[in-house]
């Protein structure tokens, strides 16, 4: 690596020798406009008087973030990277209550701006750090990067308020930041500026992580270590040059104590798609491997168990985005699917189905086909990915990481039925992976349950991902713009990395879900078949299918799941086979007669 293009002066490790090291990295970065493509850079702001540090603003994000170098010690030059959230955002309510007291100073936007004059600024809202060493002799670079997947604070006695009520409980959770989330931007800008200055990728790059505990105050403000509450941290080490990192790497993890992380297909393999790493989304690559129309589609993929709401998602999916004129393009692979897509004919969209089967054990080049003909019918803004209510999204992300030359992956949506979530937690393997690998989580049904089921169900899903972002959602009615907020399909990796470490990657066999179809050949009458729903093996979750009731001028859509159902009049001039498919554990052994 050519240091001299980025520091042309004499370089002796000194303080002012590396805070003008990473100003110049910064300008650097902001005269390429490529950057700004590829890492949603919008701007950034140098305050260099009376003391000097920088901010910088991030597509997709409401707030502003920081950057101030804090010391130089035995060759490193340590920056403490901040985020400093907008005082309306949502992420405000996970921050703690002092640093939401001062979000609503009056003065706080214009504080930000020179914000290491302001100690309520530096010590607040920090979301981690960036060791830099620079070594001339051999042109080499490490940047070394420490964060906490989530950053928890807890109140030992609570909160109270004047009227002695509790704003937050004993033992309650005041701050809960996703730091490492938002700590990937500034990481992904500063890397990508060094791999386009180096016209190379790192020549070292290691992942670590560490658990530790969460911090606890008390009455006095004195903070200890919360025992039941670990969190992991991670960091994230990469060289550029010819130097082997190897005595600089054993300097920074000297009396750390963390763990090399696996290669899998969490994080390391993600990082490794990032434009700093793959370099082959240059300039000129990505221009020629977008379509005529310049960009390309967004893709966003839909899991969630049987009967979670997932074709509700769809359908609002599209309204909305029809609203705005965008258009979507859905590919689906349903289990028994057929006939039952009547729920979206009123809605304009383009529909590729793929062959039955199911996507979660073998796509072998399936999903490219659907994107390809999608494409090559309409160009849509998004495609929309059914996967099957069974389906392991672990098992697509390899997949879909290779389909990154014609789509952009959004996120992984993952619908949840309250009612039923815990439930399926004790059953099924493959529902909790579905919940590990979501970026986005809908708790939907919230219609049907208590504030106190609601907040287990959340307290559950936070434990079993405590990277994405969760919406409770009646009928799955959330607007696209919520979930582009996601951050763009990162968390689904992290989150793999925070379940237990578990190299089984479950298919539904594992869960011995299979589904039967039968034929319906007779108009039902409806009390006996409410009973016979009723009366269905507690194996059998989910029943779908399409059947005439005595007395009704048309077919109805029969929607059984885990015990609850409803019955939907189809339009007039809808007439289908009649059909039901009934979906559970060990079908092949359970002899299920059609209703009669
Ligand atoms: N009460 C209530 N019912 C809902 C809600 N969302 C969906 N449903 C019902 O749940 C049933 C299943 O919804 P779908 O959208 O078909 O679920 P799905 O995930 O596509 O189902 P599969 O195709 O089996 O994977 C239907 O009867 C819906 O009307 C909700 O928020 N509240």
């Amino acid at each position: 690596m050519n240091l001299l293009e980025l520091y042309p002066s004499s370089f002796d490790g000194s303080f002012e020798d590396y805070r003008a090291f990473m100003r110049s990295v910064l300008i650097k970065g902001s005269y390429d406009g490529m950057l700004k493509k590829l890492t949603g850079y919008k701007g950034m702001y140098l305050c260099q008087q009376p003391k000097e540090c920088w901010t910088l603003k991030f597509d997709q994000f409401e707030g502003i973030f920081g950057m101030v170098l804090v010391e130089v010690n035995e060759g490193f030059g340590t920056f403490y990277l901040y985020y400093f959230p907008s005082p309306d955002e949502p992420l405000l309510d996970k921050c703690s209550l002092s640093e939401a007291l001062v979000a609503h100073d009056k003065d706080y936007r214009e504080k930000i701006r020179s914000f290491a004059l302001y100690p309520e600024l530096l010590e607040q809202f920090c979301i981690g750090s960036l060791s830099l060493h620079v070594t001339m002799a051999s042109q080499s670079l490490l940047l070394f990067y420490e964060s906490v997947l989530r950053e928890r604070v807890y109140a030992k006695e609570g909160v109270l308020t004047k009227d002695k009520r509790y704003v937050i409980e004993p033992e309650g959770l005041d701050k809960d930041v996703p730091s490492f989330r938002l700590l990937l931007p500034i990481m992904n800008f500063l890397n990508t500026t060094l791999s386009r200055i180096a016209t190379e990728a790192p020549s070292y790059f290691e992942l670590f992580k560490k658990r530790e505990k969460s911090m606890m105050y008390d009455g006095k403000g004195v903070f200890t270590c919360k025992e039941d509450a670990p969190t992991l941290k991670l960091f994230i080490a990469l060289g550029y040059g010819d130097d082997s990192f190897d005595s600089s790497m054993e300097q920074l993890l000297m009396g750390r104590h963390v763990e090399v992380m696996h290669e899998r297909m969490s994080l390391n393999a993600f990082l490794q798609k990032a434009p700093w790493y793959d370099l082959s989304e240059t300039p000129l690559g990505s221009i020629a491997r977008t379509s005529s129309r310049g960009v390309k589609p967004k893709m966003v993929v839909v899991t969630g168990f049987l009967g979670s709401g997932k074709t509700n998602f769809l359908q609002n999916y599209i309204e909305y985005e029809t609203e705005k004129n965008r258009f979507v393009g859905i590919i689906q692979n349903e289990i028994g699917k057929t006939g039952l897509d009547g729920k979206l004919v009123d809605y304009d969209y383009s529909l590729v189905e793929m062959d039955e089967g199911c996507v979660c054990c073998s796509l072998a080049g399936q999903l490219r086909a659907g994107v390809n003909t999608l494409m090559s019918k309409t160009y849509p803004d998004t495609i929309l990915l059914e996967t099957t209510g069974v389906a392991n999204p672990f098992n697509l992300l390899s997949e879909l990481h290779e389909l990154e030359d014609v789509v952009d992956l959004e996120a992984i949506v993952t619908v949840v039925d309250g009612c039923s979530a815990l439930y399926l937690a004790e059953e099924y393997t493959i529902f909790l992976d579905q919940i590990r690998s979501a970026d986005v989580i809908l708790l939907n049904k919230v219609d049907r349950m208590h504030e106190e089921e609601i907040v287990a169900v959340e307290q559950f899903l936070y434990e079993n991902n405590r990277c994405a972002k969760v919406i409770r959602t009646i009928q799955c009615d959330v607007h696209p713009h919520t979930l582009s907020n996601a951050l763009h399909a990162t968390t689904a990796q992290i989150a793999s990395l925070v379940a237990e470490e578990d190299e089984v990657i479950h298919t539904h066999l594992h869960d011995n879900l299979s589904s039967i179809k039968l034929s319906v050949a007779h108009v039902l009458n409806k009390e006996r078949f409410e009973s016979y729903l009723q009366h269905l093996p507690s194996t059998v979750f989910r029943v779908k299918g399409i059947v005439q009731f005595e007395n009704e001028p048309t077919q109805s859509v029969v929607q059984y799941v885990n015990g609850t159902y409803e019955f939907v009049a189809q339009h007039e001039d809808q007439v289908n086979e009649m059909f039901l498919v009934y979906i559970g554990k060990h079908m092949d052994k359970l002899y299920l007669q059609a209703p009669v």
